[in-house]
């Protein structure tokens, strides 16, 4: 049976030889797609049955016929005629319609074909020789065409752009129509899908095929409409086994966005429902905390605002709803907030900025929603934010940190969200009150800050006082021990140190050798025992060591030695430490440049015991710290006559003169105080040898023991 002759025949007879071409062209592929469709179908045995003849045709390539065929002014065609000419069954059945339609064009105009394979380019090249058989318009030519195919060449040209030979591109534009045609609906979209290296592919292949196949002048232009025709069926082919692999990599990414979905949300959950709980303060209060009794002062009032709201609001009064504590690391910031919660027997709501600062989308927002959530679910209480900068500093808006922003709006947007009088007290914690936000200092914000400094030699004492009062000391044999500079953690730490020293060493209590110790492992580092240094290296060290301690026993407002050492610790090889007699609160121009002068006395040894070619790497830390002193000097302290009585902003930001100004400034001063300092050890020759030598003796040596040496004297070492 032949669709093609029930099919209009009269019809068709009469339409021009390039409409009937497009027919033909269409049913074909409607054909082809329906029959994979078919071939598809039979694949699934499930649905097999329910298989039927509507089922198999696939109605976008009808609907493509149609509009192709609209196009082509064919649109008078009998509303019945594709279910006439298309109604397939089996493969076989549209077979046979494409044989029919080539035969009915080998019956009306009389050319012989050899062969009906499914070779796209055996029917091509029937179009084309159909084409060109005939006396066509242009107009109709370019209709197989399509402009767009021509316009996209030129925007893909980038570096990596294959150049596209002249000869073909002007061959190919011969078929361009000058005026705008419509092109064919589904063909238009196929060549719009080319890239340029397949444009260029096939005009390339157009002009071997034309050159092989001796196509004369008049013909080339149906030939290259034919082959264009051939061509792009090939290719669709080809992309079918394009797409599993397309539809394998499809699937695999679904599979990893899914996988890290589902991590997130083990993430969020576990985040959002972890320490929302109040933390247990019950038994902290204000006795705990020492040395601070400014802060603990201040923060009384917060306290008793907690156990009474209403005899504070009742008058009008409003209290802060954010209280800062701006204080160095260590120097009891949280437990002084623990000792509020405490002290007003409220609960207290835990949280730390760099929890918040998570990799998670829009979790540190949600974690600070349900701290106040559950913290507004039981007021009065505190709520603790630690480390407020980072996450509320100024610098946060870094790629480092993307989503601090948006936690710290939630953190405002949640301040402003209670009022004054509900009971909710937010006690921030930063190192630097400048390095917040503005934002968060704003009245109803952080409106109160509370500084909590490093304690002075009375709260030192108190503080070693509270821990030395939690464990077994040797109270009779106690003395003095210099603790200038240390934190309430650092006084804590080393009362355990020294504890654990002590057991160790199998004593029934701690002694001061045990709080010693404990000291200057603090302020040093751990002892390296194991480490095995070689005696040339030893004596290095000792000169070097001993260069410092020289320089600061003779300079004047230099500050005091606390000890000197050849045993590594930590990173270094060997330390001179120092500590001040007593709290200091300013630091004079003369103290700064002795800092100075003693850390050029480690180079300055070296120089003149080994000489210049001898001297070592050891000095690179003493050089950072006195770099830093003397820039300070210049740009902060406003103590060179040259740059005179202002502030300069950090390095490089200002103009490159006023730059190398200070840059000259600053070395300037290194350069006197190196000078100094080896001018002190040039006449103090004897001492800095006979200090080198008790080093190497004794590896650590006390400041007694240093200052008597360099008086000349011998020492006794127990
Ligand atoms: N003034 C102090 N009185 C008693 N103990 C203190 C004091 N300061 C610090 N400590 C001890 O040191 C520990 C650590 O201090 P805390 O965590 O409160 O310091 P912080 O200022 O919050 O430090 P950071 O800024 O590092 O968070 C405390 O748990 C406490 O044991
Ligand atoms: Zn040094």
């Amino acid at each position: 049976m032949s669709a093609l002759t029930t099919f209009q025949t009269q019809q068709l007879a009469n339409l021009p030889l390039v409409q009937l071409a497009a027919v033909c062209s269409s049913v074909k592929n409607a054909a082809t797609s329906c029959v994979s469709q078919f071939n598809r179908k039979r694949k699934q045995p499930r649905r097999k049955e329910k298989q039927s003849s509507e089922e198999v045709i696939c109605p976008e390539s009808l609907n493509n016929v149609t509009a192709n065929l609209t196009e082509l002014g064919l649109d008078n065609l009998p509303n019945n005629w594709l279910s006439e000419c298309t109604v397939p069954t089996t493969k076989n059945n549209w077979h046979v319609s494409y044989v029919s339609a080539e035969t009915f064009f080998q019956n009306k105009h009389g050319i012989s074909i050899e062969s009906l394979s499914h070779n796209p380019h055996s029917s091509t090249h029937i179009l084309s020789n159909l084409l060109s058989n005939v006396q066509l318009q242009q107009r109709y030519q370019t209709q197989w065409i399509p402009q767009s195919f021509f316009q996209q060449r030129r925007g893909f040209k980038t570096r990596r752009s294959i150049p596209t030979p002249p000869m073909k591109s002007s061959s190919l534009k011969l078929a361009m129509p000058s005026e705008q045609t419509p092109g064919l609906g589904s063909l238009d979209t196929i060549l719009q899908n080319l890239s340029s290296k397949e444009k260029v592919n096939l005009s390339e292949n157009i002009e071997k095929a034309l050159r092989s196949e001796k196509i004369q002048e008049n013909e080339r232009d149906s030939f290259k409409t034919g082959f264009v025709e051939g061509y792009l069926r090939s290719q669709k082919e080809i992309k079918k086994s394009d797409n599993y692999s397309r539809w394998l990599s499809v699937i695999l990414i679904a599979i990893i966005v899914y996988c890290i979905y589902k991590l997130s949300l083990v993430a969020r959950v576990s985040i959002s429902t972890a320490q929302v709980d109040a933390m247990n303060v019950k038994n902290i209060g204000f006795d705990d905390v020492q040395g601070v009794e400014e802060a603990k002062q201040e923060l009384k009032d917060v306290v008793s605002f907690l156990q009474d709201p209403e005899k504070y609001t009742s008058l009008g009064g409003k209290l802060p709803k954010g209280v800062l504590l701006v204080g160095p690391p260590g120097t009891g910031k949280t437990l002084l907030a623990r000792a509020v919660a405490g002290e007003a027997d409220v609960p207290f709501f835990y949280a730390s900025g760099s929890e918040f600062d998570n990799m998670f989308v829009g979790s540190g927002a949600r974690r600070v929603r349900d701290l106040f959530a559950e913290a507004k679910a039981n007021t009065p209480c505190v709520i603790f934010v630690d480390e407020l900068d980072s996450v509320g500093g100024k610098r946060v808006d870094s790629p480092l940190h993307p989503y601090s922003r948006q936690t710290i709006n939630q953190l405002l947007a949640e301040m402003d969200g209670f009022k004054q009088n509900e009971g909710v007290i937010v006690i921030g914690a930063t190192n630097f009150a400048e390095a917040l936000d503005s934002a968060l200092t704003r009245p109803g914000r952080f409106d109160m800050q509370v500084v909590v400094p490093k304690p002075d030699v009375r709260g030192r004492m108190e503080i070693l006082t509270l821990y030395l009062g939690k464990v077994k000391v040797d109270a009779g044999r106690s003395k003095l021990i210099r603790t200038v500079g240390f934190t309430g953690a650092d006084l804590e730490n080393m009362v355990n140190q020294a504890a654990l020293k002590a057991a160790g060493d199998k004593k029934q209590m701690i002694d001061m050798s045990d709080l010693e110790y404990a000291k200057d492992k603090i302020l040093m580092g751990p002892e390296r025992k194991s480490a095995q240094i070689d005696q040339k290296n030893r004596k290095i060290t000792a000169y070097h060591e001993g260069g410092h301690a020289l320089v600061a026993f003779f300079t004047k407002d230099a500050t005091s030695i606390n000890k000197a050492t050849i045993m590594p610790r930590g990173p270094t090889l060997g330390h001179v430490s120092l500590l001040p007699d007593k709290d200091q609160w300013n630091e004079t121009k003369s103290q700064l440049l002795a800092q100075m002068d003693i850390c050029m006395g480690g180079r300055a040894a070296e120089e003149l015991i080994f000489g210049p070619d001898a001297i070592t790497t050891g000095a690179a830390s003493d050089f950072n710290q006195a770099t830093r002193i003397a820039r300070m000097m210049v740009t902060q302290f406003g103590m060179s006559e040259k740059l005179g009585l202002m502030t300069y902003t950090e390095q490089n930001t200002q103009s490159p003169e006023t730059e190398a100004l200070i840059e000259n400034e600053v070395r300037s001063l290194i350069k006197d105080s190196y000078e100094r300092a080896k001018n002190l050890l040039k006449t103090h020759s004897r001492e800095h040898h006979s200090l080198a030598e008790a080093l190497l003796k004794y590896e650590t040596l006390s400041s007694d023991e240093i200052s008597t040496i360099l008086r000349g004297k011998l020492i006794k070492v127990a």
